[in-house]
């Protein structure tokens, strides 16, 4: 099965491709460079959900095949069976400290709604859109296994925290959350207008609350990453799809 793993920048997209060894081959995309390991096509989307969003569509859309009416002969192109939202990323304490691994059992919108006087409101309780995607729960399971990752939500926002009164609300609005990013809702809303399935995987490379750029651990969280694909890999490559019940209904 071909999985497409998109990060936000080169050096995400670097830590993945070196899990797998070797040069990758790369092909051009509009605003992109897919790197091909073998079942894998990494790219570096950009950061934040919209980047996300588009990059992978793009790829998405790039590899499904024509309808036979519309195709004009050629090598079909293989569709991808999964998109994973990778990278580094913040970890909420003490749940997920740095270095940490964080496979995502819920990809929430953090920020994608309405403040008002009560608190935050999602989309959905306005009556539109969505404010989480699951990924498939055997799959979660699977990978966290492989991987060592701690399985939780992983919320994407478009701000970085950088404050404690920030980290709290958060927190209050979504509890149990291990993680946050920028791409992963992104990925996910594209991977699902497309009917495949999603994943997000993070590395922690510094703790969510007041902002604190020196004491980030990129260099770490980096290497973590790739040690997680290459663990991950066998899994993602070979998971079949929609194979349980559990998956199913999830
Ligand atoms: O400065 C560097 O050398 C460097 C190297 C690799 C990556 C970066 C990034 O800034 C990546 C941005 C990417 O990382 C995610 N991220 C990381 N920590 C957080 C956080 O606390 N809150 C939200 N997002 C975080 C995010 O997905 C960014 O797109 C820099």
């Amino acid at each position: 099965m071909r999985v497409l793993v998109v990060t936000a920048v080169p050096v995400e997209r670097d830590a993945v491709t070196r899990a797998f060894g070797g040069t990758p081959e790369t092909l051009a995309l509009p605003g992109a460079e897919l790197h091909r390991s073998g079942a894998f096509d990494v790219l570096a989307g950009g950061a934040g959900p919209s980047a996300a969003a588009a990059a992978t569509a793009f790829a998405l859309a790039r590899a499904t095949p024509a309808p036979a009416s519309a195709s004009c002969g050629g090598t079909p192109p293989r569709p991808y069976g999964l998109v994973v939202s990778a990278g580094i990323g913040g970890g909420f304490a003490p749940a997920a400290p740095l270095g940490s691994l964080v496979v995502a059992s819920g990809i929430v919108a953090a920020d994608l709604g309405a403040e008002t006087p009560d608190g935050f409101l999602p989309v959905t309780a306005l009556g539109f859109g969505r404010d989480r995607f699951t990924p498939p729960p055997a799959l979660v399971r699977e990978v966290a296994a492989a991987t060592g990752a701690a399985p939780g939500p992983v919320l994407t926002v478009s701000t970085v925290t950088g404050t404690a009164d920030r980290t709290a609300a958060l927190l209050a609005a979504h509890p149990g959350a291990l993680a946050e990013a920028m791409e992963g809702f992104g990925v996910a809303e594209a991977a699902d207008r497309a009917g495949v399935p999603v994943l997000e995987l993070r590395a922690v490379s510094n703790t969510v609350g007041p902002r604190d750029r020196a004491a980030w651990r990129i260099g770490d969280a980096l290497a973590a990453l790739t040690q997680a694909f290459g663990k991950a890999a066998p899994v993602l490559e070979g998971w079949k799809g929609r194979n349980s019940h559990e998956d199913l209904e999830g």
